[in-house]
């Protein structure tokens, strides 16, 4: 469980989080929403620790994180079978078979040579997807993990993520998500400004 109490992040001049308080769980599927700005990619940033709060605090045992936010970072002369088995060689938790069988998940095995700059959007999304839960992690943050894809990519990603919940804590952020087409969320947080939306 990861408990948010009383969680302000401000950077320079400006309150980017003001205020937070909420407790994410296991086995629990959360969509964090808001306009543009609203703070969502900076609660993301919090939960796994690439920011600190400026007041409050953050309660959580040690947990692995799989993180996609924002436009992946590859290499792009390099292939995705190059790129994946970089990230991995940090933990060096998995080895190719399981980055093969994560590529063949998200419909990418047939481009596991092709080079990234070749990738169109849709498929670097699903690279960008592939990295961040190849190692199984405890916690999945998805920062607008559908944009770019497809509808039959879009189900694909989805039943994954939903495939995968069991165990795991996961936090999507999201603008644009239809909820009642797809009732998937066990809590929509909307952020407004830094604050959630009571
Ligand atoms: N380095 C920074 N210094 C000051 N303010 C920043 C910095 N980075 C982001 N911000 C501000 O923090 C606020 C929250 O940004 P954030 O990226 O979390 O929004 P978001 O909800 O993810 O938006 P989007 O839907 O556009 O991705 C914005 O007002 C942004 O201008």
């Amino acid at each position: 469980m990861i408990k948010l109490i009383g969680v302000t992040k401000q950077l320079k001049n400006r309150i980017v989080l003001d205020d937070i308080s909420v407790t994410f769980e296991k086995g629990k599927l959360y969509l964090l929403r808001g306009h543009n700005g609203s703070g969502k990619t900076m609660l993301l940033r919090l939960l796994c620790d690439l920011i600190a709060p400026t007041r409050g605090t953050v309660e959580k045992p040690e947990y692995s994180y799989g993180v996609m936010i924002e436009t992946p970072n590859f290499a792009l002369h390099e292939t995705a079978r190059q790129n994946l088995k970089f990230l991995a060689s940090i933990q060096k938790k998995i080895g190719m078979k399981e980055i093969e069988k994560c590529l063949e998940e998200v419909h990418l095995l047939d481009e596991i040579d092709n080079k990234v700059k070749n990738y169109s959007l849709g498929m670097k999304q699903r690279l960008g997807f592939c990295q961040a839960v190849m190692e199984n992690p405890d916690v999945l943050l998805l920062d607008e993990p559908f944009n770019a894809l497809d509808d039959e990519h879009f189900h694909l990603i989805l039943q994954r993520i939903l495939g995968m919940k069991k165990d795991k804590t996961i936090v999507i952020a999201a603008h644009g998500f239809d909820t009642e087409k797809h009732p998937v969320f066990d809590q929509v947080i909307t952020l407004n400004n830094g604050k959630i939306h009571p």
